[in-house]
């Protein structure tokens, strides 16, 4: 079985001895510019046309989570990857339990004032407030697949009411599931931390709007673990200025790096981080790679596979 392994920036030689490890009959090789030799598997991220294009491939994985940017690429070159080659995304492999740990101690932060605090403590002031209370700080999650459902589970756990939004409806223990458009009003209603977790479709691109926050509940704050596009900038800012929301937290931006002209870097209630929410952790990854493609070669049902037409 012949591999090939594109990424910009991973350790390719770990890559490529991990997975030789544990697909013994496989030969795994990085994918070089002029390289056309036959190949049954590619492993990629944000791939030249020219690596996947032509290819009589069984399938390709995507090594990460989002295919929204591989997706982006094919509808510009649909001759890259034809329909009839399966495209397999990340499942958790790690990332749950990194979503798990910057949702859990954000959303702490907020619920125990901490921001509050901190912006006292710039003025030298010390003054007590009163404590939040978990019933008025229910917690929206949009898009309660793989990771939104992980994020759930945790924040339940510290005793939050949870609700979650979602294509289709949800059976998630212990939390309230609302789908469709026509639920949107109502599940955005009693939220006040909202955290994004969708995948980027034609469907989600700007969701995240003026309209949208303005149905939470006063003084609400907003959790972007998804991508930047989904928020449209100017209107979260003027979310922030009218204070309809108390605080935000974005991990994704609708450009990266974040220009330095973005007013968001200097909001005095914006926090961020450089996307980094939930990166891929090469062990999991590997063994989940190895352990799919040994099912495909089996020829058992497997999970992963992104819909395309669906965009996720
Ligand atoms: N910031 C980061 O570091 C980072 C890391 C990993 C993933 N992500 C993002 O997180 C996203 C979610 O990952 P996942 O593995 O949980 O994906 P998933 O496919 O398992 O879950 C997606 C969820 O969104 C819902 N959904 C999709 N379209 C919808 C629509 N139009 N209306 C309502 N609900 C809709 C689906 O029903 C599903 O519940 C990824 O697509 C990626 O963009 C970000
Ligand atoms: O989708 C993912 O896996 C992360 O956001 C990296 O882009």
């Amino acid at each position: 079985m012949e591999i090939i392994f594109y990424h910009p920036t991973f350790d390719t030689p770990y890559w490529i001895a991990q997975l030789s490890k544990q697909l013994p009959g496989a030969n795994v090789r990085e994918w070089k510019k002029g390289d056309n030799q036959h190949a049954d598997y590619a492993l990629v991220w944000h791939p030249p046309v020219e690596m996947l294009q032509g290819r009589d491939l069984k399938a390709v994985f995507a090594l990460g989570a989002g295919v929204d940017s591989i997706l982006s690429k094919l509808k510009a070159n649909p001759e890259m990857l034809p329909e009839s080659i399966p495209l397999f995304r990340l499942e958790d492999t790690g990332m749950g339990l990194q979503m798990q740990e910057y949702a859990v101690s954000q959303v702490l932060h907020w619920f125990r004032r901490f921001d509050d605090y901190q912006a006292q403590q710039q003025k030298s002031e010390w003054q007590p407030l009163a404590d939040y209370h978990r019933e008025d700080f229910t917690i929206g999650i949009m898009g309660a697949g793989v990771l939104g459902g992980k994020v759930a589970e945790s924040l339940l756990a510290w005793g939050f009411p949870v609700r979650c939004w979602s294509r289709s409806r949800k059976t998630l223990p212990g939390v309230q599931s609302f789908a469709g458009t026509e639920e949107l009003g109502d599940f955005l209603r009693e939220t006040r931390v909202l955290i994004n977790l969708l995948p980027n479709t034609a469907e989600t691109v700007g969701i995240i709007n003026l309209n949208l926050l303005n149905q939470l509940q006063d003084n609400s704050y907003l959790l972007n673990l998804a991508r930047g596009v989904h928020v449209v900038e100017e209107e979260l800012l003027q979310a922030l200025n009218n204070n309809k929301l108390k605080g935000a937290m974005l991990d994704v931006f609708s450009r990266e790096p974040l220009p330095q002209e973005s007013p968001l870097w200097q909001h005095p209630r914006v926090v961020m981080t450089p996307h980094i929410a939930a990166v891929t952790r090469p062990q999991e990854a590997i063994a989940y790679i190895a352990r799919t493609i040994t099912g495909l070669e089996r020829g058992d049902h497997v999970s992963g596979q992104v819909d395309r037409q669906r965009g996720y």
